[in-house]
């Protein structure tokens, strides 16, 4: 497939911060649970809930994914109906404004079948209200009408299975999380997962990938296949147009330190907050919204998309005062901290 047709395919929801364009979501999106790499404890409980609401001929009870962005969370949410062999009808929470925008998702449920909410700590309170009968009882009670002339239509739906992804898990209200009998939290890939996936969607692309090629993507990749899917591309698009389509371990280098990801995977915009938060704010305490401003992005990508990596490598910390550089912080970008001048 041409490449401009694969990147019109690719999620328009998640942001384009990276260099490269997204990865085409549609062609390397593992389609079945045993095509997915990594995330072993997450996919053992769900076989088993799958296995156990199959069983019983029950639809599965609803699920709640959390993590950061491109872990897995919109596949997992595709592949399990898939597994289940009944459709998803795919909803974000940011469209989902008013109990009206619900409707449509609600009574189009096929029995057994998966509602998908991405962005589910986007859903305002007025519509999450509909979700709590509907998750519970299956049921839906609308209000038509205001005042005296206000009447209520209670609709009965089809048993199904709501899944929920999120980045937040801390914002979802207590009402609603509870109404999720699963709840799974995506963590950061190992890198030898990360190998796995790249060289498993090199064979997809068709493009031979060596041990040492895929071992240098998967280091750069943050930890994130949706990363490590995107290096690919880029890798892929460098040696065909340098190297007559031959990867090697010195070519996967060049071809993403030229689009300026270093050795840790951290990209321009990564080490523009490191760089902002060391030069401009003295290394820290600096609140986010400082930081955002500073640079010129929204705080929302740095929370969701820059700094949950920067704190699990350590390179800053949360504290109640602001975010601080910390020593390795200081050290991967090759300065001294203050002081040690
Ligand atoms: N376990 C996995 N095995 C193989 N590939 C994976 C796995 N998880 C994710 N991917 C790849 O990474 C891409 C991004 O994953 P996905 O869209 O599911 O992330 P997400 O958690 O929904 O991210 P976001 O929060 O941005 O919506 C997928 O299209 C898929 O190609
Ligand atoms: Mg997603």
């Amino acid at each position: 497939m041409a490449r401009e047709a694969v990147y019109q395919q690719s999620d328009p929801e998640t942001s384009a911060a990276e260099e490269v364009p997204h990865e085409p979501d549609t062609s390397l999106r593992p389609r079945r649970m045993d095509e997915m790499v990594g995330q072993r404890d997450v996919m053992e409980r769900l076989k088993i809930a799958i296995d156990a609401a199959q069983s019983r001929g029950e639809p599965l009870g609803h699920i709640l994914f959390d993590g950061p962005p491109g872990l897995g969370k919109t596949t997992f949410a595709t592949v399990i109906p898939a597994e289940m062999g009944t459709v998803v009808q795919m909803a974000n929470g940011a469209g989902l404004k008013a109990p009206k925008d619900l409707l449509p998702y609600l009574t189009n449920l096929s029995e057994g079948s998966v509602l998908f909410i991405d962005e589910i700590h986007r859903v305002p309170r007025a519509v999450e209200e509909y979700l709590y009968t509907a998750m519970e009882d299956f049921r839906i009670d609308i209000v038509l009408g205001e005042g005296v002339s206000a009447r209520t239509l209670n609709y009965e739906l089809r048993p199904f299975t709501l899944i929920g992804a999120t980045t937040r898990a801390g914002m979802l209200s207590a009402p609603l999380r509870d109404r999720f009998q699963i709840r799974e939290h995506l963590g950061w890939y190992a890198d030898s997962e990360l190998c796995e996936i790249v060289r498993r969607n090199s064979i997809k692309l068709k493009l031979p990938v060596d041990d040492e090629s895929a071992a240098v993507i998967a280091a750069r990749s943050r930890r994130t296949p949706r990363l490590a899917n995107n290096r690919l591309l880029w890798v892929r698009d460098y040696a065909q147009s340098k190297a007559n389509g031959q990867v090697s371990g010195k070519i996967a280098t060049a071809a993403l330190d030229m689009i300026g990801i270093d050795k840790m995977g951290l990209d321009k915009q990564d080490r523009g907050y490191l760089e902002t938060l060391m030069r401009v704010f003295g290394g820290g305490p600096a609140g986010l919204e400082a930081i955002a401003h500073t640079m010129n992005v929204s705080s929302d990508t740095l929370e969701d998309e820059v700094e949950p990596f920067l704190l699990r490598s350590e390179l800053i910390v949360r504290s109640r005062r602001g975010r601080m550089m910390t020593a390795l912080g200081y050290q991967h970008m090759k300065q001294l901290p203050p002081g040690k001048l």
